[in-house]
């Protein structure tokens, strides 16, 4: 292969090292795992990222899947050494998986910098491993590739096709207003959740592998393969394969994840109806990379991009039935026209190249995926609302708000944070109607992580009268699987003083989703004089990470990274590799 005899792998200065003490200690060290030198040296040697664990119900395939990934490498021609990471479990991780999506991402940046790896499979799936692993290999711009472990089978509920995710938050409002029994919950439990794997909706997983394909991080038409499906297995080979080509070739993330390239990304989340969290997590992959992504662009770039995809939680569909109606192939085939088609693939060619070419027609497809002309919504994508109560923007997922409260003027409930929510928002005693505005203040991130406590929950009395969606406002995140007329990431957040932080309840809150706007009705002389009186509320840690998170942690508008991570310029961007001496 061309290229090859000047090809200077970056493990040689590990193993082939002009310093005979070094050499010798690094291969000897190998011989004792039992790798032989003759085995690996001169090859690419590459790190294959594993963030399985026994609580990533997601990621859990990948303890099978790996094999397949290192037969790729082998029969490429390189060497495979497998490593693990920390794992985020969405489920489990509290306060927020977000928080640890950062240290997720040092993890894999420190071990990629530290070893003699010339290049990186990254495996993926729950949400926040996703951009993880992205930032963390953006940082190194070694050849990287990501390979998920897909999504988890629907389940069966008294004949009814239930998906982890948008079904539980809606069978869990249903049994609030006792319209299920605690039978009927008990057997929902056993029924929702039959498989390993990601969310099967278009929540956060789904999101952020298809925005990873969309980048080039992920070999075409792999990002929607179920977990379960052989074609998996097939795609850990491939992936395996083609990366020792990627090192042979050079072609590291900053050729592939440009400018262009996020714009790309962009563009698909409103196409799919994705998850909020893509707003926080682009921006901080692209920050890695001295990509600056103002937080409007999130709007001004989808101006125009319909809902091409008639999924959960946007619509009704799964992810298997997005499988077998084309995948995320076909999304981008049909989205080609309004994307800059010149951005590469991880294929070495153009997206307009890898994608463009015509595909079959598939069993009801049209009811899954649709073309720009016949759109399931005409808007759709992330609204960017600015105003007194956002001075630095909220999201809002427009695909996902119930059409009669685009537009809405309604007094605020507030609640001063997630326990006196818990406490009070079932209690007869509350004074609200569906007219209200629900306001959540202090889960920022830097309060708490950002966890996806945005959607507050329809309060028990409402369910009971049949509502369903209300106008929510505060600074946390929402789940990718959730819905409804939900306002987050309100930034500046209330606990380092955002306007928020002095809302009171009966005051009036207006929100227009077609002009983007987000207004406290009160004057700027009385928003100052509260917070004049405001005080902040004491750090909750004093030690740790989660310290140098809450004093580190950008606002949601710039991503949550910790700002020791994130380059001022692209020049700052410049992997620094260690010196090759002794340990
Ligand atoms: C369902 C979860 C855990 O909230 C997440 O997977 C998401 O889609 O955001």
């Amino acid at each position: 292969m061309e290229g090859e005899s000047v090809l200077k792998l970056r493990s040689s200065e590990w193993f082939e090292n002009e310093n005979a003490e070094l050499t010798f200690q690094h291969r000897s060290a190998m011989r004792a795992m039992g790798h032989n030198p003759e085995s690996f040296v001169g090859k690419p040697i590459i790190g294959i990222f594993n963030a399985w664990n026994d609580f990533n119900s997601c990621n859990y395939p990948h303890k099978e899947l790996v094999e397949f990934v290192k037969r790729g490498v082998l029969l490429a021609g390189g060497y495979p050494i497998e490593m693990h990471t920390i794992s985020t479990p969405a489920d489990f991780m509290k306060p927020s998986d977000l928080m640890y999506r950062n240290l997720l991402s040092m993890d894999i940046e420190e071990s990629i910098r530290s070893q003699p790896i010339d290049g990186v499979v990254l495996l993926c799936e729950c949400d926040k491993t996703v951009p993880g692993q992205l930032m963390g290999a953006a940082s190194c711009d070694l050849p990287a590739l990501q390979l998920a472990a897909g999504h988890r089978s629907s389940g069966s509920f008294r004949g009814k096709t239930v998906n982890y995710g948008t079904d539980l938050w809606k069978y869990s409002d249903d049994y609030k207003a006792g319209l299920l029994s605690d039978d009927d919950w008990k057997e929902l439990e056993q029924s929702i959740s039959c498989s390993l794997g990601g969310c099967p909706v278009m929540g956060t997983a789904s999101t952020m592998k298809s925005l990873s394909e969309m980048l080039g991080m992920m070999l075409p038409g792999t990002s929607s393969i179920p977990a379960t499906h052989a074609a998996r297995k097939h795609a850990a080979e491939a992936t395996g394969r083609r990366i020792v080509e990627m090192v042979r070739d050079n072609l590291t993330p900053s050729k592939l994840m440009t400018e262009e390239a996020f714009h790309n990304a962009i563009k698909l989340v409103a196409a799919l109806g994705g998850s909020t969290n893509a707003a926080i997590h682009l921006t901080a992959i692209a920050g890695r990379l001295g990509i600056r992504i103002p937080i409007e662009r999130y709007e001004e770039l989808t101006e125009g991009i319909p809902l091409i995809v008639n999924l959960q939680p946007s619509g009704s569909h799964s992810m298997d039935d997005f499988f077998k109606a084309g995948g995320l192939r076909k999304v981008i085939r049909n989205l080609l026209p309004k994307l800059d088609a010149d951005c590469l693939s991880c294929t070495g060619e153009t997206i307009g190249d890898t994608y463009g070419s015509d595909m079959p027609a598939y069993a009801d497809e049209s009811e899954v995926i649709s073309t720009l002309d016949a759109p399931f919504k005409q808007k759709s994508g992330l609204a960017i609302l600015k105003g007194n109560l956002a001075p630095n923007g909220a999201v809002i997922k427009k695909s996902a708000v119930s059409p009669k409260l685009f537009r809405h003027r309604g007094q605020a409930v507030v609640f001063d944070g997630y326990e006196d929510m818990l406490a009070r928002i079932d209690s007869d005693d509350l004074e609200v109607t569906e007219d209200n505005v629900l306001v959540l203040k202090n889960c920022g991130p830097v309060a708490m992580g950002m966890p996806e406590w945005g959607s507050i929950p329809i309060p028990a009395k409402l369910l009971r009268q049949g509502v369903r969606d209300m106008v929510r406002i505060s600074d946390a995140r929402m789940s990718g699987t959730s819905y409804g007329a939900v306002i987050l990431h309100v930034a500046p957040e209330a606990i380092i003083g955002g306007p928020l932080a002095i809302v009171q309840t009966g005051d009036w809150i207006e929100m227009d989703l077609d002009r983007s706007t987000l207004r406290l009705d009160l004057d700027d002389a009385e928003i100052e004089a509260r917070l004049k009186k405001w005080t902040r509320p004491e750090p909750q840690h004093k030690r740790g990470y989660p310290r140098l998170f809450a004093e580190h942690a950008l606002q949601a508008p710039e991503g949550c990274d910790l700002d020791i991570l994130r380059p001022n310029s692209k020049e700052e961007a410049k992997f620094v590799p260690p010196i090759v001496g002794r340990g």
